[in-house]
């Protein structure tokens, strides 16, 4: 695992601008050396902001769509469709506007679909990534390019809270949560196994109510009481923060603001 890296931008904007740009360089420089990227999406005001801002960079163009698998961290169990889905919500913020390859966008599965619970849902979605993954994955998850994670003011990670049971999973690599302090209260989530088989884990948080969160996280804290600091990638750890995210943050944890 990984030790954490830290950036810090100016303002949320110009974080999801960067983070944008960053992406479109990863995906680009995987699929040169790979053939195709793979990159798993989040839920959340951060994670929706980078990827309209991926919409307008002009720089787009230069990913090949149709060679990009999608996978998400977390889902809310919704019926399809449904405004709060994060399958919705990254439909309308950019996947609506890219020729993606319908067979390599994997949402997780809607309430009133296939599956009667969350907890088959999340058995399903363990299948699909098992069946995706190769011999090279050495486990049931393919070695994400870039996993991407909104953190929560509770330091909360995909649909993983503090204390929560999904927290403590160390087998199954998806499960269905139920009782979850943000709404709504039922979801499927990947574990932090299944995280931490990504190549890269980039984690985003803007804003002064993600201050705590991100101290607590960077500071040592235990995975159980703040999930976002058990969320690490194989060959790199990177938070993406503004400012306000940031204030509480020790100096010697990051250098001095560049941008
Ligand atoms: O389904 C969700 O709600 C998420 O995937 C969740 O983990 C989110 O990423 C964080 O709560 C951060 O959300 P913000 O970026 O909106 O603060």
């Amino acid at each position: 695992m990984t030790a954490p890296q830290v950036v810090v931008h100016r303002d949320k904007e110009l974080m999801a601008q960067a983070a944008a740009a960053r992406l479109i360089t990863k995906i680009v420089d995987a699929q040169a050396a790979r053939g195709s990227a793979s990159v798993v999406l989040t839920g959340g005001r951060n994670g929706n902001g980078l990827l309209a801002a991926l919409a307008q960079a002009p720089a787009r163009d230069a990913i090949d769509w149709s060679r990009l698998d999608l996978w998400w961290g977390d889902e809310r169990f919704l019926p399809d469709g449904h405004p709060d889905r994060n399958h919705t919500q990254a439909r309308e913020a950019l996947l609506d506007d890219v020729p993606l390859n319908p067979a390599r966008v994997h949402p997780m599965a809607p309430a009133g679909g296939p599956y009667g619970n969350a907890d088959l849902a999340a058995e399903a979605y363990a299948i699909e990534l098992a069946a995706a993954a190769g011999p090279e994955d050495h486990g049931p998850v393919p070695s994400f390019d870039v996993l991407l994670l909104g953190v929560g003011p509770d330091t909360h990670v995909a649909s993983l809270f503090p204390e929560l049971p999904g927290v403590r999973e160390t087998e199954r690599t998806v499960v269905g949560v139920h009782g979850a302090p943000k709404p709504p209260p039922t979801r499927v989530s990947l574990t932090l196994p299944a995280i931490r088989a990504a190549r890269e884990v980039w984690l985003l948080a803007a804003g002064e109510d993600k201050a705590n969160a991100v101290a607590m996280a960077l500071s040592g804290a235990g995975e159980v009481q703040a999930p976002a600091a058990g969320a690490r990638g194989r060959s790199r750890t990177l938070w993406l923060l503004d400012e306000a995210a940031a204030s509480q943050l020790p100096r010697d944890l990051y250098a001095p603001s560049c941008a």
